[in-house]
C-alpha cells in the first residue's frame, strides 16, 4: 500500500490530502517498518489466517493483500465509522473479508473482480466469519461496475474504497471512486510507487 487519499473536492470535502505511506525507494527501511508492524499488530482472526494460508497455495498467491497493511486500513475503517466500502480487486477475498469484519452489521462491501473462480475461494471464509451478507460480489470489469453504481445514483455515498486490481485501470477507478465517495471518504491504493 502506498498512498491514501482523503475525500473528493467534487463532493465538497475541504480536507483532501495525500499521505505517502511507504517509500519503496528505500526497501531496507520499508522492511524494517513491516517487521515492526508484524511484531506489534493485533493478531489476525483464525478465519483470516486460514484464508491467507489457502491463498498462499494459489499459483498467484503473491497477489494476496499484505495482512499488515490491511490491518492498518481496518483500523481506519473502525475509527472513521465506515459502513459502505468498495473493494476493487477481490482475488480470493482477503481484503473484502477484512473490510466486512470492520464495518457494522448493516454495512456493505461491494467487491469487484473479473474472476468468479478466484473470488469463489473466499466465499466459504466469508460465511465462516459471519459476514457473507455484507459482501456484494460483482463479477465484471471494475470500470463497468463502478460506472453502473454511479448511474444508479450512488455517487457521494461510499466511505472507503480499496484499489488493488489491474494497474492500467487505476486512473479510471480513482476518478470514479472520487465520485462515489462521500466528503471525507478514504481511497487506499495498493502498489503505486
Ligand atoms: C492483487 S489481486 C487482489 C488482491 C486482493 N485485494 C486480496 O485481498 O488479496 C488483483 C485482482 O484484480 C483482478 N482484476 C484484474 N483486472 C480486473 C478488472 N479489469 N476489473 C476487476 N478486477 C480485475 C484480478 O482478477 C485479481 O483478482
Amino acid at each position: 500500500m502506498d498512498y491514501i487519499t482523503y475525500g473528493s473536492e467534487e463532493n465538497g470535502n475541504q480536507s483532501r490530502g495525500v499521505i505517502v505511506y511507504e517509500d519503496k525507494s528505500d526497501m531496507s527501511k520499508a522492511a524494517g517498518r513491516m517487521e515492526y508492524m508484524s511484531k506489534h499488530r493485533s493478531p489476525l482472526l483464525p478465519v483470516q489466517e486460514k484464508l491467507a494460508k489457502v491463498t498462499e497455495q494459489h499459483s498467484e498467491g503473491v497477489m494476496l493483500s499484505a495482512p499488515d497493511s490491511t490491518m492498518i486500513l481496518t483500523n481506519m475503517l473502525k475509527f472513521s465509522g465506515a459502513k459502505k466500502c468498495i473493494d476493487v480487486g477481490v482475488f480470493t477475498g482477503y481484503s473484502a473479508l477484512s473490510w466486512a469484519l470492520s464495518i457494522p452489521e448493516d454495512g456493505k462491501v461491494v467487491a469487484l473482480d473479473v474472476s468468479e473462480e478466484d473470488a469463489s475461494i473466499g466465499k466459504p471464509f466469508w460465511k465462516e466469519a459471519g459476514v457473507e451478507h455484507k459482501i456484494d460480489l460483482r463479477i465484471a470489469p471494475a470500470n463497468k461496475s463502478l460506472q453502473e453504481m454511479l448511474d444508479s445514483g450512488e455517487g457521494g455515498s461510499y466511505d472507503f474504497m480499496y484499489i488493488d486490481a489491474d494497474k492500467e485501470g487505476y486512473d479510471t477507478y480513482y476518478e470514479l471512486g472520487l465520485k462515489l465517495l462521500r466528503a471525507g471518504g478514504i481511497i487506499a491504493i495498493d502498489n503505486v510507487s
